[in-house]
């Protein structure tokens, strides 16, 4: 039973508010800063700009409130906005246009967090979410939204950013023809190439498992996904449906077996720093001669004990598909996956992926686009940007290169391909990338794109195409500023946060009044992208041109 807390008195205090709340879209818009978070971009693309709220309504934490949701902000949080002076409520699940009972949970400056008690009308496209753990996980948000209403939920978001926040004009007639409708996901499941699963000591259980009465297993072990909000209570997860059924098949077995008390395994307390398990990665790739998957099981341990994880190497190595198994040793306080030291349990080091006909190592720390399928189609687009004139003359400039995917599949068309990226491990990953396909016009520089100085350019000649995939918080103003001067006849912005990439198209086409630097692109094509079907995250390619 799904209890709203708060006496009765106070539920009633809220009742006139219930005419007052009320979802609405996103009006006008402030402008992210480059520094500013992703939570303030998503809060800021639905506040409104006159100022601060009124008094007439300002929600207590604890409060009780019946709401309707109508829109999806960034990071899937559904808004809900006070009429009379669009306070902006925010909640983790509400769907457009469910009605529903919330409580506040965090009051931010200008709006606040709310909860989800219960449903009183759920969304017209509300479906049963097929993952028993769809409704805690902080992975999968919208499992429970009809696919075709999540992306449509994108596509919206998007285009509200590229208004609001990169100032395009809506009513322009060139407008309908720069915003392309999303691309959807074919594969809706099991699409992750990487899952990485922790291990804690202190199981976490949800709250309405709890009232129910089935919190049997308080603070036992757990294996599983982190609940959301909280760095040392874990999820215990029996499979994931983003990952391969070759990971849940790994995952299985080693469930079955690691709380065995013979196997004296212990989860990581990351309170009293003990325990030896840390965390598990599962990574699925595929064999470049078969076609078939190939699984890397990555087990992240606090110490170098070889003999204390022999009967799990043994239980996974039988299964066909893992054809390596690592161990990355983190003796660290802290939460990374990353080891100090790594070694091999079992088979070889790297598993394959192919991308665009080239083939990829994949190692245990390395990136590598989580979607490998979406990844094809992003980067056939990617490539149809480019417009490349197929004779071999041009320069391409491929920023935050990662391990050197989108540079490597345009390379065989263009005189040479130069990446800039600050993950030294990356740049060795591309460089061997480019060896492994035969590759050799191919230039990968380490170097952190947020410092870069006047000299920066000197060491390439211009760029016909430049590609920038900045990670979240977008491009630093530096390298706006940089990009700016030197006008590259086209640039492609590759973009996992649409907020800031609308900042950031608006940089580029607008200028930086405040500074006396004019625009110099045009926006030709805003393309989004379904990545990560179920989860709030939305994928972005951007054309701009020189005026
Ligand atoms: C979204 S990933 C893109 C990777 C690559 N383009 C791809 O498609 O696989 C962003 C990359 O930017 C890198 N990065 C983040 N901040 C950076 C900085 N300040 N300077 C240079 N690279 C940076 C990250 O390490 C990461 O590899």
């Amino acid at each position: 039973m799904v209890v709203v807390p708060g006496c009765a008195a106070r539920s009633l205090a809220v009742r006139p508010w219930l005419q007052a709340v009320r979802c609405s879209s996103a009006a006008s818009l402030p402008l992210p800063s480059p520094s500013e978070t992703d939570d303030a971009a998503g809060a800021s693309q639905s506040t409104p700009q006159q100022g601060s709220p009124s008094r007439s309504f300002f929600p207590k934490r604890g409060q009780t409130l019946e709401l309707v949701c109508e829109s999806l902000a960034f990071k899937g949080k559904g808004i809900c906005k006070a009429a009379d002076n669009g306070f902006v409520l925010m909640c983790d699940r509400a769907l457009p246009g469910e009605r529903f009972i919330g409580r506040v949970s965090r009051k931010k400056g200008s709006y606040a967090e709310v909860q989800k008690l219960k449903t009183i009308t759920p969304h017209q496209n509300a479906v049963d979410a097929p993952c028993e753990y769809a409704g805690h996980c902080g992975g999968c948000k919208t499992q429970n939204l009809l696919y075709e209403a999540q992306i449509e939920a994108k596509e919206q978001q998007v285009r509200d950013l590229i208004v609001h926040v990169g100032r395009f004009a809506e009513r322009d007639s060139l407008f309908s023809s720069v915003m392309k409708p999303i691309v959807p996901c074919e594969i809706q499941y099991h699409y992750r190439n990487k899952m990485e699963f922790s291990f804690g000591s202190r199981r976490w259980v949800p709250a309405e498992e709890l009232e129910e009465g089935k919190g049997q297993n308080v603070g036992g072990f757990a294996l599983g996904l982190h609940a959301p909000g909280f760095f040392d209570k874990v999820l215990h997860v029996e499979k994931c449906l983003l990952q391969s059924e070759a990971a849940n098949k790994v995952l299985a077995v080693i469930q079955s077996s690691w709380r065995s008390p013979d196997l004296g395994l212990s989860p990581y307390n990351v309170h009293t720093h003990t325990g030896f398990l840390k965390h598990l990665m599962l990574r699925t790739g595929r064999d470049v001669r078969t076609g078939l998957p190939e699984l890397m099981v990555n087990f992240v341990t606090s110490s170098y004990k070889p003999d204390l994880l022999e009967p799990l190497v043994n239980k996974v190595s039988a299964i066909p598909e893992v054809v390596s198994i690592m161990n990355n040793v983190n003796t660290s306080v802290g939460n990374t996956s990353v080891g100090e030291e790594e070694y091999i349990l079992y088979g070889k080091s790297t598993i394959t992926e192919i991308l665009r006909g080239l083939t990829f190592q994949i190692s245990a720390n390395s990136f590598f686009q989580t979607n490998a399928h979406q990844a094809e189609v992003l980067y056939k687009l990617i490539g149809d940007y480019a417009g490349l004139k197929g004779d071999c003359s041009e320069i391409v400039l491929d920023l935050f290169c990662g391990t050197g995917t989108i540079g490597l599949t345009l390379a065989r068309r263009v005189r040479h391909v130069y990446g800039y990226e600050v993950v030294a491990e990356a740049i060795s990953d591309a460089r061997r990338n480019a060896e492994l396909n035969g590759i050799n016009n191919a230039t990968f520089v380490q170097g952190d794109l947020n410092k870069i100085n006047d000299s920066f350019g000197n060491n390439f000649p211009k760029p016909d195409i430049v590609i920038s995939d900045p990670n979240r918080p977008g491009m630093h103003l530096k390298l706006i500023k940089f990009l700016l001067k030197l006008q590259a006849p086209r640039i492609i912005y590759v973009s996992c946060n649409p907020a800031t990439c609308a900042r950031d198209l608006d940089y580029l086409c607008h200028g930086l009044g405040d500074q006396g630097i004019s625009g110099c692109y045009q926006l030709k094509s805003v393309q989004p992208v379904d990545m990560f079907p179920h989860t709030p995250h939305i994928e972005c390619v951007c054309l701009l041109e020189l005026f």
